[in-house]
């Protein structure tokens, strides 16, 4: 699948977002490196911090169902500019991605730009870093 394909996958399952709080949906797909297809929404809570973002619904779905190696990851939300992952999520990608992996960025006005994990979370705290003592 490629980015363009992706970006609409993200951009459909998007209308499935939980979000009567921010009125703000999030749409993620990821493609695991045997080209499963995982879909991520963000999914809102009144104790407002438990939120998850779309981001990494779509990690944890393919986690738990036995996949963590992934080809890519496009996201999608009504933004001026691509939407850019938050923290947490860039921190959730970095255990799972590599420095190589593309994150699809877009935004429902047809924008898209793609970065690489590395350049999302540059320096980042990885599982190596704990086996290095
Ligand atoms: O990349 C992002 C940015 C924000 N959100 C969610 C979290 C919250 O539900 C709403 C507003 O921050 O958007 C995502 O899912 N992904
Ligand atoms: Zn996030």
């Amino acid at each position: 699948m490629n980015k363009e394909a992706l970006i609409e996958k993200a951009r459909n399952i998007r209308e499935r977002a939980y979000v009567p709080y921010s009125k703000f949906p999030v749409g993620a797909a990821l493609l695991t490196k045997g080209g499963k297809l995982y879909e991520g929404v963000n999914i809102e809570n009144a104790a407002y911090p438990t939120t998850c973002c779309a981001e990494r619904v779509a990690i944890f779905k393919a986690v738990a169902d036995g996949y963590q190696t992934f080809e890519a990851l496009a996201v999608i939300a009504d933004t001026d500019r691509p939407v850019p992952p938050c923290g947490s999520c860039r921190q959730v990608m970095s255990e799972f991605f590599t420095k190589d992996t593309p994150v699809h960025t877009a935004n429902l006005s047809g924008q898209s730009k793609t970065m690489t994990m590395e350049e999302l979370l540059p320096f980042s705290f990885t599982p190596e870093d704990l086996s290095k003592k």
